[in-house]
């Protein structure tokens, strides 16, 4: 029985092993982490993420041919094939700080799988990592081997969270690079076998090593410049009176262009966007190329430009103060079916209120009050950050408040921001919500969620992302 091991027991370890566990019942797969709770949360009923459809295929062969332990070192040696699948932020100190990629996760785990080792291995990249990691990790394995072979493969993940399952299950392709020997293309080869279980073969994607790391930071690039280019669309919709949801219909049905990702939205969020970015940008400045790196950091800078331009609408349309002013925030999530808060600009725009002194009363339906509390005080490594958007200090915590119900959130409020596109927040009875808030009573959509027209028939005064502005909003303009 062929057997796998992973290393790293997060969003992408934890269901891509159990995907692979599911479609492969001849396969044995053991799913590690140095995190205690992490291993205990996979082998209990409330798994450690929240990810639809994740707790069926768990439940399904946990137990079976899928194993979640902290004994890292036993599976580890016990294995064929040995994913890495640890995490890879950016580095907050040293060379490079604020942008390369830290590695270190990645190097105790290879220095590990080397002292280990007692049987040849294929090793692989599933982490997000620079191109030309896998020649470091190699050098780290061949010095250290004893004598074992060891076969580097890069098999960058394209999973989205909140869609995981489904994204694994008919993935738009399988990326594989590998060394161009005849060693490498046998490990290409048996971890291609792998992916056939599911994947139709002409899917399976197999290059060498580099352009396989790369097309990973170049994909997240390409979908976040997307994103920062429909967001700057965005401020000049509102600016000239044009429908931003209207401009991207008309783009995305041109075929060479496509319909997806064109969502104009508060900003993009989550743990990898802006942190591969960032690496790329790095990696262009380290090989000599200013003018690329500038071109890729702009979409960053569109991003941070989105999330100041949403909290100077909200405070300017308030009379130009939140002081004191209850705000609802509804939705703390980086995108709706996740309960992950990496990067949410939710962090970013309630950093932005708590400055200007606002009470906020934050709802989201998967994000607990320790998550929330945790994020809007942490010191990171700014990154040419705009100064209101920086970290709140623990005392002005005294300023939030968390409940567990839409409703709650926006009673006796003045304005309530929709910062999550969680379904449920499109069906919630906005009458009822008005009355119970105070006059003028305001909302900000982050999301393109509510129909404005009907909310301002009920007697909102609301500000959509890219959508021609409310009169309100024209007679108070936000300077950014
Ligand atoms: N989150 C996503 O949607 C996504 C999608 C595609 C790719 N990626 C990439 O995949 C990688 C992992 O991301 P993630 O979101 O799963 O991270 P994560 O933080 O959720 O999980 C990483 C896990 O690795 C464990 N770990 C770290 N060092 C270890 C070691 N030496 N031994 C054993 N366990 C160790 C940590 O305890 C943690 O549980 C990153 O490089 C990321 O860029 C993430
Ligand atoms: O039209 C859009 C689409 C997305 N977003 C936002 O962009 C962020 C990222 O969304 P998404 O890409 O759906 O989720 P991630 O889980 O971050 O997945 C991205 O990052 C992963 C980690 O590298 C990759 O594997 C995926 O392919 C890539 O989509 C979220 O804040 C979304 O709300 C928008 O604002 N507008």
């Amino acid at each position: 029985m062929v057997k796998i091991c992973c290393i790293g027991a997060g969003y992408v370890g934890g269901p891509t092993m159990a995907v692979i566990a599911l479609k492969c019942p001849s396969i044995e797969v053991a799913v590690v982490d140095i995190s205690n709770p992490r291993i205990t949360a996979w082998n209990s009923d409330q798994l450690p993420i929240y990810e639809p459809g994740l707790d069926d295929v768990v439940k399904q062969c946990r137990g079976k041919n899928l194993f979640f332990s902290t004994d890292v070192e036993k599976h580890v040696a016990e294995a064929d094939i040995v994913f890495v699948s640890v995490n890879t932020p950016t580095k907050s100190q040293g060379l490079g700080a604020g942008k390369a990629a830290d590695l270190t996760y990645w190097e105790s785990a290879a220095r590990m799988i080397a002292d280990v080792s007692k049987s040849a291995k294929i090793v692989v990249e599933k982490s997000t990592v620079p191109v030309k990691t896998a020649e470091a990790i190699e050098k780290i394995l061949t010095h250290n081997s004893k004598g074992i072979e060891f076969q580097i493969l890069s098999n960058p993940e394209f999973l989205a969270e909140g869609t995981a399952i489904p994204d694994l299950f008919n993935p738009d392709r399988v990326l594989i690079g590998g060394r161009e020997t005849p060693e490498g293309l046998k490990a290409v080869q048996a971890l291609k076998e792998v992916y056939a279980h599911w994947v139709p073969e002409e899917q399976i994607i197999c290059t060498n090593l580099w352009s396989a790391e790369l097309s990973k930071l170049a994909a997240n690039a390409f979908l976040a410049q997307r994103i920062s280019s429909v967001n700057a669309m965005s401020a000049l919709c509102e600016a000239t009176g044009a429908d931003v949801s209207h401009v991207s219909h008309a783009v995305g049905k041109d075929t060479r262009i496509g319909p997806k990702f064109l969502n104009a939205s508060v900003g993009f969020g989550g743990s990898c966007f802006q942190k591969d970015i960032l690496n790329l940008v790095y990696i262009c400045e380290c090989n000599g190329l200013p003018e690329v790196a500038n071109y890729w950091k702009q979409v960053i800078k569109i991003n941070d430009y989105q999330k100041s331009r949403f909290v100077n609408r909200v405070v300017s349309s308030m009379f130009n103060t939140v002081s004191g002013k209850k705000i609802g925030i509804l939705g703390f999530a980086f995108k709706k079916d996740t309960g992950d808060t990496r990067e949410t600009p939710a962090i970013d725009v309630c950093r932005g209120l708590l400055v200007d002194r606002a009470q906020l009363s934050i709802y989201d339906p998967q994000v607990s009050q320790d998550q929330i509390q945790k994020d809007l005080t942490m010191v990171k490594f700014d990154w040419e950050h705009p100064v209101i958007l920086k970290p709140v200090s623990p005392t002005a915590l005294k300023q939030v408040t968390f409940v567990w119900d839409a409703y709650e959130a926006s009673k006796d409020a003045h304005g309530i921001c929709i910062l999550t596109e969680w379904d449920e927040f499109k069906t919630l009875d906005f009458q009822r919500i008005y009355d119970n808030m105070q006059k003028p009573a305001f909302v900000f959509d982050g999301r393109n969620v509510v129909d404005p027209k009907k909310l301002q028939q009920i007697g909102f005064i609301v500000y959509s992302i890219g959508k021609p502005l409310d009169q309100w909003l024209k007679d108070m303009p936000a300077v950014v």
